[in-house]
């Protein structure tokens, strides 16, 4: 993947909702590798991902993927962009193959060719053994990994997840961060982790916090703490949404 195809500027997004201001002036980029979006609930995440997926249409503000808007995209910003929603979409009652091979007519691969491309993700996402079972029979990691490899198979340079890790124990939100992370690393794809764990970004990650529609903070996380002479996120978080803001 080429990096500068792997890259998202976002410059003074704002978006209401009637009276209800969900994003305020928000600006950041994205490169290769993950950035984690800490956001507690209401704090705009789901919205700034309706707002990247063209399901709602931007107010104020511009978003640009390897440097064209969007709004120019259009509908070609599919090829560029996998996605994960909070709200599970696997049919349940398909196997793993007739998912994907479903998803890949959706962006124009054969059978033949879905499968090509899904095969070795499926494998770097422990999944090669399971392409005959139902979905139902998947385990619920099972199941989130199968919508990454899905949102993978059309080879996007970016990649949205948003709270991939809800409803998996920790050692499961581990091994899939970590999955996520190499495959992210080795194929130069810019991620979008959104979360609203403080126990999720990693010391090197880039981070993103969101609270109340206002970006509070966007770094490497542990400059931000020691910029900010605290110990820890948690400690990062707290005096960042503590403080009184205009
Ligand atoms: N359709 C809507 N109509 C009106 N207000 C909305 C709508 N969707 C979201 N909001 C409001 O916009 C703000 C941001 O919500 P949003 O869902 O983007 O936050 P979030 O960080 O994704 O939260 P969660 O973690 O709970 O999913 C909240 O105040 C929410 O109540």
């Amino acid at each position: 993947m080429n990096d500068s195809q792997a890259s998202v500027k976002v410059d003074k997004l704002s978006f209401s909702y009637g009276q209800r201001q969900a994003l305020r002036d928000i600006s950041f980029n994205l490169s290769p590798g993950i950035t984690m979006l800490l956001g507690p609930n209401g704090a705009g995440k789901s919205t700034l991902f309706a707002l990247l997926t063209q399901l709602y249409r931007q107010q104020q503000g511009e978003i640009r993927f390897a440097d064209e808007p969007l709004k120019q995209l259009s509908h070609r910003a599919n090829a560029k962009l996998g996605v994960v929603f909070q709200q599970h979409t696997l049919d349940m009652d398909m196997n793993v193959s007739q998912n994907l091979c479903y998803f890949g007519a959706l962006h124009g691969l054969n059978a033949s060719s879905s499968l090509a491309q899904a095969i070795p993700l499926l494998s770097h996402f422990g999944l090669d053994d399971r392409l005959q079972d139902k979905v139902r029979t998947l385990n619920t990691g099972h199941k989130r990994r199968l919508e990454i490899v899905r949102a993978l198979m059309h080879s996007p340079a970016i990649l949205l997840l948003d709270e991939p890790s809800a409803g998996l124990d920790p050692a499961g939100r581990r091994s899939l961060m970590q999955t996520v992370r190499e495959y992210c690393a080795e194929h130069r794809v810019a991620v979008l982790w959104a979360t609203h764990l403080l126990d999720e970004p990693g010391a090197e990650d880039q981070l993103l916090i969101l609270h109340q529609g206002q970006l509070l903070a966007n770094g490497q996380c542990q400059a931000l703490i020691a910029d900010h002479d605290l110990q820890d996120l948690p400690q990062l978080f707290a005096h960042l949404t503590e403080e009184p803001r205009p």
